[in-house]
């Protein structure tokens, strides 16, 4: 069973992420999309909201489960016997951080970094910037699923008040 992991923090799930997520579904048995809990960072939605939302994105994705992990990644994939972590490359400039931590997590564990380069129509997508649009009131229909946007938008305006 080629089980891979993909991992990030979600915040929210883009179009960007679903694309890589796919992709990964398509060349291993099992794919878990792994969302890093880390309390210190705030984050915009909770670990369970983004967790929810990531799970009704791939829904239609029969070997695609969602989980959360806290503390390092390659002691995530060894508790879960786990080879193979995908991860999306949108531009050069993501090689360079990519490529230092699959040299970090191969030496602390026998665990590869497969790389995706993301469809370009994508490569300008983070979650963080589509937050920023979409704070400022700009439309981020196509970048993230319409249940996602509305979600954000509901979100943005709480903090607004
Ligand atoms: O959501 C994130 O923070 C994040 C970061 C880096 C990432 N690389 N590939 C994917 Br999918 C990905 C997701
Ligand atoms: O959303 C992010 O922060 C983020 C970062 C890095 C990323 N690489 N590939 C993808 Br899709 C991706 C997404």
């Amino acid at each position: 069973m080629r089980r891979a992991v993909c991992p990030g923090s979600f915040d929210p799930v883009t179009n960007g992420h679903i694309d890589v997520i796919g992709r990964a579904a398509e060349l291993f048995d099992e794919v878990i999309v792994a969302v890093g809990v880390n309390k210190s960072k705030n984050r915009l939605f909770s670990p369970e909201e983004r967790m929810d939302m990531l799970a009704e994105a791939c829904r239609g994705m029969s070997n695609v489960r969602v989980d959360g992990f806290t503390g390092l990644l390659t002691s995530y994939c060894q508790e879960r016997d786990v080879r193979a972590i995908v991860k999306g490359l949108r531009a050069v400039s993501d090689f360079e951080y990519e490529l230092q931590m699959a040299q970090m997590n191969s030496s602390l564990a026998e665990v590869e970094t497969v790389f995706v380069p993301t469809s370009p129509e994508y490569s300008f997508l983070a979650s963080s910037l589509v937050k920023e649009v979409a704070m400022f009131g700009g439309d981020v229909s196509g970048l993230v699923p319409d249940f996602v946007r509305e979600r954000l938008v509901v979100r943005l305006a709480e903090r607004r008040r």
